[in-house]
Parts: C-alpha cells; sequence; structure tokens
C-alpha cells in the first residue's frame, strides 16, 4: 500500500501545528518538507531549525527533499535536526556514490531525486543502495504546477528495475498530485505522493487527504 507525504511548502505558516495535526489525522504518513536555497532553485524555504520544530509536533516521520546546489553541505544539520528521510537532487551532486553513503552514515533513509528531464538511467548503478527514489513531475522550485506527464514513464521504468534488480528503494512522485494524477503515478508504480497545494489549497484538509487515501487503497486492491 503507497504512503501519503503532504508538502508542508503549501501550509499555511501560521497554523503548522494545526494543519499538520489535520493532516496526520486524515491519514497522512510522512511529512514532506521542502528545502530550497535561492541558488538551485528560484525560491527559497525551511532550514534545519524548521525540522527540528516539525519533529517536536509530529510523530510521523520527516521526508526532507533538500534543493540545494551543495547538500552535502547540509546533510549533518538536518540528520541531527531530526530528518528521517534526507533526498538529494542528482542534478546538485557531483559525488552522488559517496552523498548516499555518508546519508546512511547518519542514520537517515536515503534519497536521490530526479529533475523531469533528468533520465532515470542515471541513477541505475544506485538502486540497490538508495531508500527512495523521488520523480519530480513538476520543475523543482513552486508548489501548484501541472502535472508533467512523462513523469509516468520514468516511475514505470524504476518499478520495473526494481524489480529486476531485485531492489527495494522507495518510489515518490513530487509535484501536481491529485486525485486524477495519483491514479497515473500508482498505476505506474508510485509508493509515496506527495501532495501539496490539493492538500492545504483546496480549503478542506481532511477531506482532500481522505479522498487522496482512498485513491491509494483502490489502486491497492487493483494491483
Ligand atoms: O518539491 C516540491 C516543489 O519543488 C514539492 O514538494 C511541492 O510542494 C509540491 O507541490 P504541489 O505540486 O503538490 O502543489
Ligand atoms: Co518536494
Amino acid at each position: 500500500m503507497a504512503f501519503l507525504a503532504p508538502s508542508i511548502l503549501s501550509a499555511d505558516l501560521l497554523k503548522l501545528e494545526e494543519q499538520i495535526a489535520m493532516v496526520e489525522k486524515n491519514g497522512a504518513d510522512l511529512i514532506h518538507v521542502d528545502v530550497m536555497d535561492g541558488h538551485f532553485v528560484p525560491n527559497m524555504t525551511f532550514g534545519p531549525s524548521m525540522v527540528k520544530a516539525l519533529k517536536k509536533i509530529t510523530r510521523l516521520p520527516l521526508d526532507v527533499h533538500l534543493m540545494v546546489s551543495n547538500p552535502m553541505q547540509f546533510v549533518e544539520w538536518f540528520a541531527a535536526a531530526g530528518a528521517d528521510y534526507l533526498t538529494i537532487h542528482q542534478e546538485a551532486c557531483w559525488h552522488l556514490d559517496r552523498a548516499v553513503k555518508r546519508i546512511k552514515a547518519l542514520n537517515c533513509k536515503a534519497g536521490i531525486s530526479l529533475n523531469p528531464a533528468t533520465p532515470v538511467m542515471t541513477v541505475q548503478h544506485l538502486l540497490k543502495e538508495v531508500d527512495l527514489v523521488l520523480v519530480m513531475s513538476v520543475n523543482p522550485g513552486f508548489g501548484g504546477q501541472a502535472f508533467i506527464p512523462y513523469a509516468v514513464e520514468k516511475i514505470a521504468t524504476l518499478n520495473q528495475w526494481r524489480s529486476e534488480y531485485k531492489a527495494d528503494f522507495l518510489i515518490e512522485v513530487d509535484g501536481g498530485i491529485d486525485v486524477r494524477t495519483a491514479k497515473q503515478a500508482l498505476k505506474a508504480g508510485a509508493d509515496v505522493l506527495v501532495a501539496g497545494s490539493s492538500v492545504f489549497n483546496n480549503g478542506d484538509i481532511a477531506r482532500a487527504c481522505r479522498a487522496l487515501k482512498s485513491v491509494i487503497s483502490t489502486s491497492g486492491e487493483e494491483a
């Protein structure tokens, strides 16, 4: 059964504790934290202090998505702050193999994220090493963008390679996920759905979470 990871990028930061409690109560499995540095992506968001604060208000694992130019400069800080999953971008890291080993040595689950135009073969040799591969289905930097359809093909390829290589990483999809696109991603083999605006910006957070969880459970029955 797949997991739901609401992204707090689209939450109301003045009501963060309340909104996290709401998603937690309505089926969220992870909390997705988008870290942006204004260099790798044209936006700025949260740092380790946010992760540390979140750790105090939720029992859910924190899924930290590092959209920063020099991720290895920061992994220690995010691990110490309480990140459970630490995902770095393939495009931002020259020594991916070393980076994955370092993140695991910090007792975090290691993830690699791929921008929409980055081919999945760039992480092929690390599939037995990583805990998660994040397929970006929008260009990173902002919430509320439209799902890029060719991400589905990338998910399907990763799903196929996972069986062929007997690997056991999670496939996460991030960007433009709503009830319609969630179905496509799940059918292709996604295990973690990140959803920001469709959860926090549609007026009823509880209902939005339950709708996505229902798509997840239905797709589990069909599989
Ligand atoms: O990493 C990112 C954006 O770069 C995401 O995690 C967004 O938060 C997804 O937002 P929606 O597309 O679901 O609104
Ligand atoms: Co993200």
